[in-house]
């Protein structure tokens, strides 16, 4: 199973690498990783495994992040009342639509990869569409908006070689863009 000694952290340059094509059939190998990345993410949402683990809670975990650079990033959101209201594997993720409406989480972004808290607004699109591959090959697009839109551009972000800092105001980090929404 995978553990927080094996998420690569800031300043491995795999995390600053686009990420390569992932071709269909998946292999074995790459097949496997999917599996281990999206249990990482169940056990780090599991308040006893994550305790025995020592797991940071993630809802997202890039390939890269793992050392693999393939564009696939797992996702995992649950709702407030832990019902997961996601749970995908973005294969070959693209933005393919995306509103001017920019939202940021009022409380800014964390990484897995980021051993340090970097305050801030993390402006992001407040509406998206992505299409993608599943497990199986088939494309897929799905329209999001607010947290999960933004979990979904943080795990791109990564396959394309960002890091949520990168778009941090460095002037000001709370700038307030025109009708940006902060989500609370
Ligand atoms: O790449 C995933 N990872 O570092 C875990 C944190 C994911 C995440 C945290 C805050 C806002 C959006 C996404
Ligand atoms: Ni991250």
């Amino acid at each position: 199973m995978l553990l927080m000694k094996d998420i690569v952290r800031e300043g491995n340059d795999v995390l600053r690498k686009v990420t390569d094509e992932v071709t269909f059939p998946l292999s074995d190998e790459t097949k496997k990783l999917a599996e281990d990345m999206m249990t990482f993410l169940k056990n780090s949402q599991n308040p006893e495994l994550a305790k025995k683990h020592q797991l940071r809670p993630g809802v997202g975990l890039a390939a890269n992040q793992v050392g693999v650079s393939k564009a696939m990033s797992a996702v995992l959101i649950p709702d407030a009342d832990d019902n997961i209201i996601m749970e995908e594997m973005l294969i070959n993720p693209k933005v393919i639509r995306q509103s001017v409406r920019k939202v940021a989480l009022g409380e800014g972004e964390g990484c897995l990869s980021v051993d340090r808290n970097v305050p801030g607004y993390v402006p992001r699109a407040n509406k998206i569409t992505i299409r993608y591959q599943n497990m199986d090959g088939e494309f897929i697009e799905k329209t999001l908006k607010g947290y999960e839109a933004i979990v979904c551009q943080h795990e791109i972000d990564h396959l394309n070689g960002h890091l949520f800092y990168d778009r941090i105001n460095q002037e000001n980090p709370f700038f307030v863009e025109t009708n940006m929404l902060i989500l609370e």
